[in-house]
């Protein structure tokens, strides 16, 4: 696990986006895919919001996904399994990176045919918690005509990150803008942010 670890955190020092073709296990993301199912057909997806919790707004112009949050005391044997290998990635990182992360906060999203998630930076203008964002995809078999890139923009480079698999994507919250194309299928993630609080 520490090879995909080190991986991640030095593309992320050598480019800003820290990537790892393989974060989570085959069988983990075949399960976390399963529970965003079952969560769907049990419709506990919540359209996502904008903005912090106080005041949080609904704007389906500047984002369409539906989400759900991962909590110890949901007592899912896989979200816990995917928290679990965060926990060793947050120690991993403070420990050779000095980062002083003191917790996270992860959702699934489902971003359906037709979403997407105009440019937007992750740390909030009144809360700066969030220090990095950190996505996994969830999507087998994903193909470019499929579309729904992640879009990341530091100065002239525009970098785009197809979502693949087991795919983990890591940057600084607060430094690169970024959007999500248009996705021509349904789009699987677990998305989150590592806190300094
Ligand atoms: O799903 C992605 O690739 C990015 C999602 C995102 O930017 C966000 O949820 O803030
Ligand atoms: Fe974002």
């Amino acid at each position: 696990m520490e090879d995909c670890f080190e991986t991640l955190i030095s593309s992320y020092l050598d480019t800003k986006v820290g990537i790892v073709a393989d974060f989570v296990s085959e069988e983990l993301a075949q399960h976390l895919i399963d529970r965003l199912f079952a969560l769907k057909e049990q419709n506990l997806l919540k359209a996502a919001g904008i903005g912090n919790v106080a005041k949080l707004t609904h704007n389906a112009e500047i984002r369409s996904d539906e989400i759900y949050w991962l909590e110890r005391n949901n007592n899912n044997e896989f979200e816990n399994q995917f928290l679990d290998q965060m926990d060793a990635y947050v120690s991993y990182l403070n420990r050779s990176c000095y980062t002083g992360i003191t917790g996270y906060e992860f959702h699934f999203a489902l971003f359906d045919k037709g979403s997407f998630y105009r440019k937007h930076l992750d740390q909030f203008k009144d809360n700066s918690s969030r220090q990095f964002s950190m996505i996994t995809y969830l999507n087998q078999n994903w193909q470019p005509e499929d579309g729904g890139e992640l879009c990341i923009y530091d100065d002239e480079k525009v970098q785009k990150v197809a979502p693949t698999n087991r795919k983990t994507v890591f940057f600084k919250s607060d430094e690169l803008v970024h959007e999500v194309l248009e996705t021509n299928k349904a789009r699987l993630s677990v998305t989150g942010w590592l806190r300094r609080d």
